[in-house]
Formats: C-alpha cells, sequence, structure tokens
C-alpha cells in the first residue's frame, strides 16, 4: 500500500484500487506485517510491488474482465477459453476463505473487487459457509474445501448463511399465518439472525446469533414481513411517522432547553424512525475489520436527555484529547472574547448558516436565544480526516441521517440506572433548563427512566453496544474499552456499507 499511495492523489488511486484491486489487497496485507516487522515481509513486500508484477497482474485483470463478456458466438479462440479455465482458480474467482480456530467453520474472508464473487453480489466477509453443492463443508480443513471448490470450476453452486439483523419484532405465537408456529422462531428489533434457508420465498428458517440452538427455527422471509406490515398499516394509517426534523436540540449542542419529556415525546421520540409503518424488516449484515489506513468510526452516543450522554463524552475528550475529538459546531452568535474561530464554534453568517441547512449538511441545528447553531457534517469528517476517533451525542432521529458507507458509526446505548439509583448518584448534578441555570436535578428521575426505556424499545436495532451510566467513571472506561474494541476488532454492520455507492 505504502508504494502505491506514494505520489498518488486520491482520484488516481480510486482508479488504481479499481484496475488492481486483486494484488493492491494483497500487497495491502503484506504492507501491515512489514509495518509490524513480521519476518520476510519486506522481501515479499518487494517482491509483489515490482513493475513486471504490476504489468502482469492488469493484463491478468483486463483479461478476466473480458472474459466476463464472452458468449458462445464471441469466444476469441480455443485457446484463450483454456487459458481462462485454467486461471479460474477459487481463489481468483474472486473470494478467500478462512477458518475460525475455535469453532473450525469456513468463513468468507475477502471478496476480491472486480472478481466473480463481488460480481455475483451473493458472497461477503463474514458469510459463513455451509455447503458446496449439497456437501456440507462444516469442520473441513480449508485445504479441503478449496479442493472441492476447484473441482466446480464456474459451476458451483455455494450454500451461505446470511447474516441478517433484524429491524422489527416477531412473534411467531401470535402469527396466524405460520404454517407451524411451534417452529417459529420469535425475535426482537437488533437481534442478529443466521439465515440458512432462504430456498422458501415466503419462510426462511434461521438461528439466533451467538446461538445455543444446533436447529434453527421459522421466520417470515423479507417480502411475508413486509406484507404483514403493509396489512397492519392499512389497519392502523394513524401509527404512520410524524417525526420533524430537525430534532437535535441536546443541551450539549448548547441548545438544548428543557421541556417536559412528555411534550418530547409526543413531538419526538414516539417517531423514531423504527414507528416508520413499512420499515426494513431485515438488514444484511456482515463483519467488518477497519484497515489501519482508514478513517475511524463515527462514535455516536445515544440517551434520554439527563442521563449523562454530554458528561461522558466530555469526559471521555478530556481523558485522552489526542484520540477523541468532537466536531466544532457552527453558529451566527458573535464571537466573545477569548474563543477563537474554529475552536469553539465556527462563526458563519445567517445567509450562510441557511444556506447550508438548505443543502442539508447539519446533522442537528437549531435556534437559542436569537442565535442559530448546528453540528454539521463536514465538521465530523474534519475530525475523522485528523486521524481522531470523533465522537458525538444525538438525538434518535439523527442516527438515520448519519448511517451512512463512509461514517460507518458505531451507536453506544447510554441506558438509565433505575430511579433509586439514579436519585443516589445524581445528589449533586445541575440541568440547565429553559428558564433557569443549573436548576437541581431532583424530580425528573422517573421520567429519564421511562424516556431512557422509550428509547431503547424504540431504536435497539441501532445500537451496537449498551452502557448503563450508574457510576460516572465506571462508565467512562467501560465506553473507553467498546471504543477501542469498535475501531480494532471485527464488527458486523449493514452489508451496503461495504458494497453500495452510498455516499453522506
Ligand atoms: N453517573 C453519574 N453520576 C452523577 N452525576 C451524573 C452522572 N451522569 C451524569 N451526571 C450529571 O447529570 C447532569 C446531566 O448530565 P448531562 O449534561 O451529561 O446530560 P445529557 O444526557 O447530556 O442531557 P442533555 O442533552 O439534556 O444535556 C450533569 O450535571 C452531570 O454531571
Amino acid at each position: 500500500k505504502d508504494v502505491f499511495d506514494r505520489g498518488i492523489n486520491p482520484a488516481t488511486k480510486k482508479k488504481k484500487i479499481k484496475n488492481e484491486g486483486l494484488q493492491l489487497h494483497v500487497v495491502e496485507d503484506v504492507g501491515e506485517a512489514v509495518s509490524r516487522n513480521i519476518s520476510g515481509a519486506q522481501l515479499l513486500h518487494e517482491l509483489l510491488s515490482a513493475p513486471w508484477l504490476r504489468a502482469l497482474l492488469k493484463v491478468f485483470h483486463k483479461f478476466f474482465v473480458d472474459a466476463m463478456h464472452w458468449t458462445r458466438a464471441n469466444c476469441p479462440s480455443p485457446d484463450a477459453l483454456e487459458l481462462y479455465n485454467l486461471l479460474s482458480s477459487p481463489h481468483i474467482q474472486g473470494a478467500t476463505i478462512r477458518r475460525d480456530e475455535e469453532t473450525g467453520d469456513i468463513y468468507i474472508a475477502r471478496v476480491i473487487h472486480g472478481g466473480l464473487a463481488d460480481r455475483s453480489g451473493l458472497l461477503h466477509p463474514g458469510d459463513l459457509l455451509v455447503e458446496v453443492n449439497g456437501n456440507s463443508v462444516l469442520g473441513l480443513e480449508p485445504e479441503k474445501v478449496i479442493h472441492i471448490l476447484v473441482g466446480l470450476q464456474d459451476k458451483g453452486l455455494f450454500m451461505v448463511s446470511v447474516y441478517m439483523r433484524a429491524m422489527v419484532d416477531y412473534y411467531p405465537l401470535q402469527d396466524s399465518s405460520i404454517p407451524c408456529p411451534d417452529a417459529g422462531m420469535a425475535f426482537s428489533r437488533g437481534d442478529l439472525l443466521e439465515v440458512v434457508d432462504q430456498s422458501d420465498a415466503q419462510w426462511w428458517q434461521a438461528r439466533k446469533v451467538p446461538c445455543g440452538a444446533s436447529f434453527a427455527g421459522l421466520i417470515p422471509s423479507a417480502s411475508t414481513l413486509r406484507s404483514k406490515q403493509r396489512e397492519q398499516w392499512w389497519c392502523h394509517p394513524s401509527q404512520v411517522h410524524t417525526c420533524i426534523r430537525p430534532s437535535g436540540f441536546r443541551r450539549s449542542f448548547r441548545l438544548w432547553r428543557r421541556t417536559s419529556y412528555k411534550r418530547r415525546r409526543q413531538s419526538c421520540t414516539s417517531c423514531t424512525p423504527s414507528t416508520n409503518a413499512l420499515a426494513t424488516p431485515y438488514e444484511e449484515v456482515a463483519l467488518y475489520q477497519r484497515l489501519p489506513q482508514e478513517n475511524h468510526r463515527l462514535i455516536i452516543l445515544i440517551g434520554a436527555s439527563g442521563v449523562g450522554v454530554n458528561e461522558l463524552r466530555k469526559r471521555l475528550i478530556k481523558l485522552n484529547p489526542s484520540t477523541f475529538q468532537g466536531p466544532v459546531p457552527h453558529t451566527t452568535r458573535p464571537m466573545r472574547d477569548g474563543e477563537q474561530a474554529g475552536r469553539e464554534y465556527h462563526f458563519v453568517t445567517k445567509e450562510l448558516f441557511e444556506y447550508m441547512v438548505c443543502n442539508h449538511r447539519f446533522v442537528e441545528y437549531g435556534e437559542s436565544k436569537g442565535h442559530l447553531y448546528g453540528t454539521s457534517i463536514d465538521a465530523i469528517h474534519d475530525v475523522l480526516k485528523r486521524g481522531r476517533m470523533c465522537i458525538i451525542d444525538v438525538e434518535p432521529p439523527s442516527i438515520h441521517f448519519l448511517r451512512s458507507r463512509t461514517l460507518k458509526p458505531y451507536v453506544i446505548f447510554i441506558k438509565a440506572p433505575g430511579p433509586e439509583c439514579l436519585r443516589q448518584s445524581r445528589r449533586n448534578a445541575r440541568i440547565i433548563t429553559g428558564y433557569a441555570v443549573n436548576r437541581a436535578f431532583t424530580d425528573d428521575f422517573l421520567e429519564l427512566e421511562e424516556m431512557s426505556q422509550l428509547i431503547e424499545a424504540k431504536c435497539k436495532q441501532y445500537f451496537d453496544s449498551v452502557v448503563v451510566n450508574d457510576d460516572l467513571q465506571d462508565a467512562c472506561m467501560q465506553l473507553c474499552s467498546i471504543i477501542q474494541q469498535a475501531q480494532n476488532e471485527p464488527q458486523w454492520i449493514p452489508v451496503c456499507w461495504l458494497t453500495s455507492s452510498q455516499q453522506m
């Protein structure tokens, strides 16, 4: 990677990755090994980066791309066909496999950009390889699996497990249409499901992950669930989404003026994305491991107002300011003594602010004391581009806006402890209200807990982790270790963040 990066501007680099996908993947891996001082990696890196090999791989890639368009009628020659068959080993067809040393399961490790597997759209990193042409490969040595795959040439029928995140709740015992309620599997939003059989268009078979059960249960297919949702929507059309953006007025953006939770609930949380009557019932996910040269994932903290989201965010940044950073908000208020443009705020005119609103540049924005404040998507990118971990706290509806391939957000729900624990731990806590600054935080605990439960119930399909904020120091330490894992260990993310060209 180092070799390719040198002297290549971003546009050229993009093109190179496309043209030389296979080689780049390998060189990247070896480059990583070089930085870890693995014996022999330097020599291998130099060999793989040699111009003659680059040229050879380019020819090879071109040959393969052309071969994809051959038909019986336009195949250039029998020699070309023979060469194509010779080169069509499973690795070259575009996917590599690896074995989990603990379970013995065989997974798709990598899908080579532009290869057959990539073009088919059927295989994704993290998919579990279950069968090849009806023969189980579970527990086999990878070499054995490769042997079977080599024998297939390009006529293989793979059966891979697909992993899906449930975005809705399902109870088979309440579903009169299920063929056999006892064989059904209940799940709730946020559950990770390993779908092992999709051969039936209406009913799939799946297991929960991590799972104890060795047998699968019956779940409705995506289209079956969607038609159920449509039926429900016609029966209860008043449940349709009514949330009005912009939503965010958290105090952490120096905006939120505390009103009754009940008022907020009516206007916002009851209308979280999950109540959208025709929501996507399942989201396909795959394991993703951030590469060292990639931007960090955006860290989003979500929680009921007053639970301590902002306090935790500030503490994290104070604990390690060279690693964690928040985005610099924009404001139309004049700069005060001691403030510096771009440090406390980006100071902008009302016209520019409104232009940014029209162009959807703000994640959240609002007005306080006659001035506009907002946090822009560009400010988030600025932090990430500097190699820092960007931490933000937002209102639940804003998650949708931030869920993108470029930001790959990792969402942590800050959960309220029980009211008694709140009363004990928040004895000295203060809140800022619309009419009194630093009001003692006394009778809000029940409402706060209620709100916290509501957010969890409505949005848990978007949460990657949950931290209960009982003791501030414990919660802060937990957050640190969760964030490190989120950045450095494999995590389940939507497949579209890996493959689509969705951009913010
Ligand atoms: N675990 C805790 N123990 C004691 N006090 C806490 C704890 N967590 C937060 N607090 C205090 O509770 C008050 C509210 O916290 P914070 O300002 O972080 O709320 P918030 O969730 O960001 O809500 P808002 O967005 O409305 O500000 C602060 O005074 C904070 O110091």
